[in-house]
Order: C-alpha cells, then sequence, then structure tokens
C-alpha cells in the first residue's frame, strides 16, 4: 500500500515515517534506487512510502525539499533558534551575523536566543542591542525561553550555535522528555551524545524540533554566492536611495547607505560585518578566477 508521510527519525539504516493521514509511524528503509540516483532520504523530507504487513516498508519518492542543512541532515526546516551567549563564549556580533546571513540565504526563520544574561551585571548594552535587531525585523529573546516556546506550533525548528553557548541546557527546558529520549538511544548504541549519528524530530509544543543542534563549531563559511540583501534588510532599505543601482555601498558615489550609517540610523557594526562578508565573498570570487584560469 502506498502513504506519504514525514519523516521524523533517521537511524541505523531506517527511516521512521509518521503517516499524514493516520499518525501511525511506519520503519522503513531507501531502496538502492536512491543511492542511484545520488540523493538520499534525510529527516524532515516529504516521502512517498510503501507498508507490506509482517515486513518493514520502503520509501518510494521524496518531495522536493524547500531547504536542507548538512549537519545536522534535515530538510524543509521553517526556524532555527540561533543561540548566542552574553559571556562564555564572548558575545559576537560578527558571529551573529553570519548566522544571520547563512539561514536567510536559507529561508530558515532565525530567532535569536541570548543565553548565559544571567552572570552578566550590565544589561544595558544587550537590551540595546536587542532593540537594534527587533528594529530591523528579527525576533530577539533575552533568556525567555517560555515565550520563545510560542513560536513553536506547526513549524520544524532546528537549534544552532557556538559550543558551549548553552543549545543542550536550553533543549533541557524546553523537552524535557527530548533530552531523555535521545539520551536513550545513545546509550542504546553505545556511543557519546555527540557522536551519535541518530538525527530526531520530536513533536513538541504543537510543532516538530530537532533535538541535534546544527554547527557547534565555527568551520563553516557562508555559502559561495549569498544574498546579503536577505540578512541586511536595513541596507537594503536604504540602497534604493542610491545612485547605482549595482551599488554594493562600500566606496561607490552618491551612496544611500553611508550616510544612514554615518548618522547612527544603520547601526555602525551590521554595517562593518556586511562589509566584511561582501570582502570574503569578492575574495572567493578572485581565488574562483584564478583556479579557473590555471
Ligand atoms: N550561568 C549560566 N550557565 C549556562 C547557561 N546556559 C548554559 N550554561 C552553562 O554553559 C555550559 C555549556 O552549556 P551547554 O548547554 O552544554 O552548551 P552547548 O551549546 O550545548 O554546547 P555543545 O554541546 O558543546 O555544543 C554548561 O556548563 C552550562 O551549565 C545560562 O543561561 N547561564
Ligand atoms: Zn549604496
Amino acid at each position: 500500500m502506498v502513504k506519504f508521510g514525514r519523516i521524523l527519525k533517521s537511524l541505523s539504516g531506517f527511516y521512521y515515517i509518521k503517516d499524514d493521514s493516520d499518525n501511525t509511524v511506519y520503519q522503513t528503509r531507501a531502496r538502492g534506487n536512491f543511492r542511484q540516483k545520488g540523493t538520499k532520504p534525510i529527516v524532515g523530507d516529504f516521502a512517498e512510502f510503501s507498508t507490506a504487513e509482517q515486513s518493514e516498508g520502503y520509501v518510494l519518492a521524496i518531495k522536493e525539499r524547500s531547504n536542507a542543512l548538512v549537519r545536522p541532515p534535515i530538510a524543509n526546516i521553517d526556524q532555527a533558534v540561533v543561540v548566542i551567549s552574553a559571556i562564555e563564549p564572548n558575545f559576537s556580533l560578527n558571529l551573529l551575523d553570519r548566522f544571520l546571513v547563512l539561514l536567510t540565504n536559507k529561508s530558515i526563520k532565525p530567532l535569536i536566543y541570548l543565553s548565559k544574561l544571567d552572570l552578566i551585571d550590565n544589561l544595558a548594552y544587550f537590551e540595546k542591542v536587542r532593540d537594534e535587531y527587533e528594529e530591523i525585523g528579527y525576533s530577539f529573546f533575552m533568556n525567555d525561553w517560555q515565550k520563545l516556546v510560542d513560536e513553536f506550533p506547526d513549524k520544524v525548528t532546528v537549534f544552532m550555535g557556538q559550543t558551549g553557548v548553552g543549545k543542550s541546557t536550553l533543549l533541557n527546558k524546553i523537552a524535557p522528555e527530548m533530552a531523555l529520549a535521545t539520551q536513550e538511544i545513545s546509550d542504546k548504541l553505545g556511543r557519546g551524545r555527540h557522536t551519535t549519528r541518530h538525527v530526531e524530530l520530536f513533536d513538541i509544543h504543537d510543532g516538530l524540533i530537532a533535538d541535534t543542534p546544527g554547527f557547534s563549531s565555527l568551520d563553516y563559511e557562508i555559502d559561495n554566492q549569498p544574498d546579503l540583501n536577505a540578512a541586511f534588510p536595513e541596507l537594503l532599505r536604504y540602497s534604493f536611495g542610491c545612485k547605482f543601482r549595482e551599488c554594493t555601498h562600500a566606496h561607490e558615489p552618491k551612496c544611500a547607505v553611508k550616510p544612514a550609517v554615518a548618522s547612527g540610523e544603520i547601526a555602525q557594526s551590521r554595517y562593518d560585518n556586511y562589509l566584511l562578508f561582501l570582502s570574503e565573498i569578492e575574495g572567493r570570487r578572485e581565488t574562483y578566477k584564478k583556479v579557473v584560469k590555471k
């Protein structure tokens, strides 16, 4: 019998698919045809699958993805909680903006969550940062995980952030039952929590939440040709006043963005990060040209 559903878990070569029509979870395998095509089903995929009594089912086809992450492999993600700590590791606007570029380019809505504010005496700086990001249009949560939970219904949510910022601590507060289930699987597999290859979306707070945090290290790069406009909407807003349509707001005359930075309407740190990312992208283009010439 052919059914449709979403892959919620991948473990030891099996895919667990929740049937759309009756919410039953079926254990399936992917046939060799996926390997031939160079694709592989991943958690979050919408799948067509077969079931048979007394035996496991097969994934027959997967629907085109709206987006996907590589680490952890999850598809069709709606939003990501970007966890950043006020301290330990040190707060970094550069890292935050990098996450925003990465996520907006994958059409994943960022939810910024600032942790470890209890270790900070003077909150004024962070409140100013929050106000700046909220004004641009980003959701920014300061240690208030209860409010964050309101964003979860009907969405697929992943967590990401540098190592040590408090992702696991936050997940434990939001979904203690999930941490427990993950721990049980790790124990069974005999591997540590961080090396387990199990990926799962949990039905929690009326949405789906990934238990495996993404991008815990800094060693990722912005995509080759990211569109910086999506992550810097405030620059985009002013750019309509630039004389040149192709203005990069770096050195062109009659640029409308630079005066807005000078007057404080655009935060200096945002402009600086924008220029830095722009130079990184252009640097990569140069390297690419050199490689092609050889
Ligand atoms: N004071 C304080 N400590 C926190 C907070 N959140 C996390 N920590 C501590 O920070 C350390 C790291 O927290 P984790 O939750 O393990 O961080 P993580 O982001 O999951 O780290 P990785 O698993 O390495 O990616 C732990 O010692 C936590 O107890 C917080 O809000 N306040
Ligand atoms: Zn400009």
